[in-house]
């Protein structure tokens, strides 16, 4: 039994080319994210709908304006969101808890550089990117790879489906990325979610399917782990640039075309840049317990 004390969360709903969030700001309020309140408020029928949860605190690092810290709408925590990173700073600003510009941001696996423009549009320096299969937890015992200029592609078998031939990118947060003849006709929902869950990706992975324009530019769709296909996925647009500049297919700098919205991607002497727009599309508030009650009830499947 509850008591009768309101739980009650103040929110901001946002979006970066399409991809959409809840954020909330751990800082003045009180909040205990949990994987069932994670489903709840991300869930689009029962609760407000979002891609993912996106959780404002106080850093634990000395040199860290804030921590940031991203659910996606299963409820899993991951280690990066590229579009959510540009809504966090659009959040700090217009909620007045900072007005530093650049801001330095904690994510899980280090600090990230964020910075506002004029015209609203926020530039995020992505942090580290990694390639060896183990920053990624995949498992290549028996498989076979092939060499790409400076990448390695890895031929993944999927039942009942074409093999396919995948680069290898973490930009912290893990992706595999195949290039496409176009990305209208590529079967997105039908092999995003075996190479999501493929069980040589111990800890899922997103998948990108590429499809090359011209030397700068890409259109992109992106099946994201833990959330299904996006309008647009800011770690997977970087991680499918840094793929086609590693395979000889792009050079720096890259617009990426998503369904959603474009974004711009730089990848210059190992510092990975991405920008593009963060938009806030209302506030609100809500009463948390209520929410995850009736989300249970109304929906007794879910765990
Ligand atoms: N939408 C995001 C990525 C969110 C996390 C991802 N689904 C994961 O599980 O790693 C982005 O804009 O980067």
């Amino acid at each position: 039994m509850r008591d009768n004390h309101l739980m009650i969360w103040n929110f901001a709903k946002m979006q970066g080319a399409g991809n959409d969030f809840v954020v909330l700001d751990g800082v003045r309020q009180s909040i205990q994210m949990t994987p069932q309140r994670a489903r709840a408020l991300a869930d689009r029928h029962f609760g407000i709908g979002a891609d993912q949860l996106l959780l404002v605190e106080t850093p634990s690092h000395p040199e860290a304006d804030f921590r940031y810290r991203i659910f996606n709408a299963d409820g899993s925590e991951v280690e990066h969101c590229g579009n959510g990173a540009r809504c966090f700073v659009q959040f700090v600003h217009e909620q007045g808890l900072s007005g530093r510009n650049p801001l330095r941001a904690e994510i899980c696996t280090g600090l990230i550089t964020l910075t506002r423009s004029e015209s609203g549009d926020v530039s995020v320096e992505m942090g580290q990117t990694r390639f060896e299969p183990e920053a990624l937890a995949f498992d290549v015992q028996g498989l076979s790879s092939t060499p790409c200029d400076q990448d390695t592609l890895w031929t993944l078998p999927l039942p009942g489906h074409d093999d396919v031939l995948l680069s290898l990118v973490a930009i912290s947060n893990p992706h595999a990325v195949q290039v496409v003849a176009n990305v209208d006709d590529a079967p997105v929902a039908e092999t995003g979610p075996l190479i999501e869950s493929h069980p040589r990706f111990k800890q899922r992975v997103n998948a990108g399917f590429m499809q090359v324009i011209d030397r700068h530019t890409i259109n992109l769709r992106v099946y994201e782990r833990g959330a299904g296909e996006t309008l647009a996925c800011g770690t997977g647009a970087c991680a499918a640039v840094v793929a086609g500049i590693r395979r000889g297919l792009l050079d720096s700098p890259v617009l990426v075309n998503t369904r959603g919205g474009q974004l711009a991607v730089g990848w210059d002497n190992n510092t990975l840049r991405m920008s593009g727009p963060a938009v806030t599309v209302f506030t609100g508030h809500v009463d948390i317990d209520a929410l995850t009650d009736q989300f249970n009830i109304k929906d007794p499947s879910r765990p």
